[in-house]
């Protein structure tokens, strides 16, 4: 069997170029090639590869300063990264030196510096990469309609899975420890969801009430309708929508799992006049558009996403959120809400977003997201920036060690 480093450096650069892929699955799948390795072998390799790819660029440049980013990126073989890394995860990475631009220290594509850059100073910035630098924890969001944070607490603590309430919000759980939770019996009960904690503050956002109608437009594998279903005690209907059938089919088993019989499952063209909105314009209580976007608030757990993104696939993303955001408002019936959610952490794909949205539809009123999660009994301690003036929610993994989520929420006028 070869040792750590070849290994890390192999699942590393199968990370790096995987589209469209999520890391679990491929680190699953990858996995399986080596059916001999055991649990604490994976979990090693695991964290080296994953250490690559957080410090790619640090690490190359300490290799060979003259070799430009993209060469590493393109590398066959990153064994000798992959050693530098693992003497850098047991001594600790030598002090930058000074001579290293921003982008080069933060290990970042110049573009994405740059871009990062556009609404948060250097300092920000640090500290922000600092903390999506480090591994994920794994939090839980109870299912209100199975059981209560209290008896899944202790149901959970006889199966030897210790947890403490997540500060501030309201069904949620952290693990003191990392684990699988794949073959847990309460997760098979349907008793929670994996849900990280900046995930758990959008569906509250849309202050759904029982008996009202939600529409999920982009409900993916249905993490948010999941919520809004729990929120709503399972009472009124959430239109889970989505152009990707496949995605929607994951959300099936959830549902029955759950117990939400709430939501119903809406596959959609992608056009603007898809027949199957037609019937819902201006009759929605609240549209929530959890938007396809970069998903680099999730770095933590998708350190290859930093390798994986263009800024070209930046400028397609935000047409698309543009276009989402526009198309969900018609859906709005009068006094409703609209939320706008992504987990990104870039301008273009957040606040530029909601200042456009703003300036074309000078009828709606931004809310203040702090006064809604208030509302909703969310408190997440140092979300809120004392300075802070505008409407927006910005959970930031330095803030609540919660992957990076911004949302702006409107109501339209009577
Ligand atoms: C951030 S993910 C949604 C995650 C999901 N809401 C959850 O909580 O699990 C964005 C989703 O938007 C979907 N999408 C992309 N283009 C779309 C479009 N034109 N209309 C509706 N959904 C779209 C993607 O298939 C993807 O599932």
């Amino acid at each position: 069997m070869r040792s750590d480093p070849p290994l890390a450096a192999e699942l590393a650069a199968h990370l790096l170029r995987q589209r469209d892929q999520g890391a679990e699955g491929l680190l699953r799948r990858f996995f399986r090639q080596y059916p001999k390795l055991g649990k604490r072998d994976r979990a090693r390799i695991g964290d080296l590869s994953y250490f690559v790819l957080r410090h790619l660029r640090l690490l190359g440049w300490a290799e060979d300063p003259a070799t430009p980013l993209e060469n590493w990126i393109e590398q066959a073989d990153l064994t000798p990264l992959a050693q530098r890394a693992q003497t850098w995860l047991a001594e600790g990475a030598p002090p930058p030196d000074p001579a290293l631009t921003t982008a080069q220290r933060l290990s970042l594509p110049d573009w994405l510096c740059d871009a990062l850059l556009a609404e948060r100073d250097e300092a920000e910035l640090t500290a922000l990469m600092a903390a999506l630098q480090q591994p994920a924890p794994v939090d839980l969001r109870v299912n209100r309609l199975r059981t209560s944070p209290t008896k899944l607490q202790a149901r959970l603590a006889r199966d030897g899975v210790e947890t403490t309430p997540l500060p501030g919000i309201a069904d949620g759980l952290r693990l003191t420890a990392r684990r699988n939770l794949r073959n847990d019996s309460a997760f098979a009960d349907g008793l929670y969801e994996i849900q990280d904690a900046g995930s758990q503050l959008i569906a509250p956002l849309c202050g759904a009430q029982a008996g009202q109608t939600i529409i999920d437009l982009c409900a993916g594998g249905g993490g948010k309708a999941l919520h809004l279903a729990a929120l709503m005690g399972d009472q009124g209907k959430i239109i889970a929508c989505d152009v990707h059938a496949h995605r929607l089919d994951r959300m099936r088993p959830r549902l029955k799992r759950a117990g939400a019989r709430s939501v119903e499952i809406q596959p959609l063209t992608g056009g603007d006049d898809d027949p199957a909105l037609t019937p819902w314009r201006q009759q929605a209580d609240a549209v929530l558009v959890d938007a396809p976007c970069s998903g680099l608030g999730t770095l933590r757990r998708q350190p290859h996403l930093t390798w994986r993104l263009r800024a070209e696939e930046i400028t397609r993303l935000a047409a698309l959120q543009t276009q989402l955001l526009a198309r969900a408002a018609q859906l709005v019936k009068p006094g409703g809400r609209l939320v706008y959610a992504t987990c990104s952490l870039l301008a273009a794909e957040n606040q530029a977003q909601a200042r456009a949205f703003d300036a074309a539809h000078p009828d709606w009123t931004p809310l203040p997201t702090q006064d809604l999660l208030r509302h909703a009994g969310m408190t997440p301690p140092g979300l809120w920036r004392e300075e802070s003036v505008d409407p927006w929610l910005r959970a930031a993994p330095q803030d609540q060690s919660s992957d990076g989520f911004f949302a702006a929420v409107w109501q339209r006028s009577e």
